[in-house]
């Protein structure tokens, strides 16, 4: 866990996708020990979202603030295909020093696809060695797109029960996901309600 506590915050977010304001005025805080699920249709701007809280894409408007280190889950790995599943993991364990690595794998139920090259895991098994990843960094921040898709009953409970722990020690998780989410405290918000409204369009119109 970081020295200082984890916060993440969004003041006054826009994002637009081409020419397209996806969402507009979107602002929350959350604190140390916060669950935050994020729900929305197909393409009204979850992912987008996430990426902008993770730096990756630069809002249309508004602003991101962030305490402590940020795990991103999403659709990509970052695992190299062709190495063996025990390897790839062992590389960025190594750059995250992350501790008691053969607990996470077990945890996981990793430990018997050690030897199979990453390019022949199965979907869950894949997102599985993503969240493994996830767990070795370390970070109070956890942003997790669509977690539990690909998985199976079993493999979707042991996530929640890490997100659960992940915020029981004090770590902050945003989830974007289709399913319905069961933590105790979960706060949640539809993209959907932060759609650009017509006249935010004719103000976009005037902005371009
Ligand atoms: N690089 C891009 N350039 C232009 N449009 C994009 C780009 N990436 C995404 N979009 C569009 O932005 C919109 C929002 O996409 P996003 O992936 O954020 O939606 P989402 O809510 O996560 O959807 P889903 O539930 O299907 O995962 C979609 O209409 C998508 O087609």
């Amino acid at each position: 866990m970081q020295p200082s506590l984890p916060t993440l915050a969004a003041d006054n977010l826009a994002c637009r996708r081409g020419d397209r304001l996806l969402f507009r005025r979107l602002s929350f805080r959350l604190e140390a020990g916060a669950a935050c699920h994020v729900t929305g249709a197909n393409g009204a701007g979850k992912t987008t979202l996430i990426r902008a809280l993770a730096g990756l894409t630069t809002p249309y408007a508004g602003a991101v603030m962030r305490e402590g280190a940020l795990a991103l889950l999403d659709e990509r790995t970052g695992l190299d295909p062709d190495l063996p599943l025990g390897r790839a993991l062992a590389f960025w364990f190594g750059l995250d020093t992350a501790p008691d690595t053969g607990t996470m794998i077990a945890r996981l139920r990793l430990d018997a696809l050690a030897e199979v090259p990453v390019r022949y895991l199965s979907t869950g098994q894949k997102k599985r060695a993503a969240l493994a990843r996830v767990l070795g960094q370390g970070a109070g921040v956890w942003l997790l797109d669509e977690p539990l898709s690909g998985l199976d009953t079993d493999s979707q409970g042991l996530v929640m029960e890490l997100v659960r722990e992940h915020c029981a020690d004090g770590g902050i998780a945003l989830i974007a996901s289709h399913q319905p989410l069961d933590l105790p405290g979960m706060t949640s918000f539809a993209i959907e309600d932060f759609a650009p409204a017509l006249e935010d369009l004719a103000e976009q119109d005037e902005d371009a």
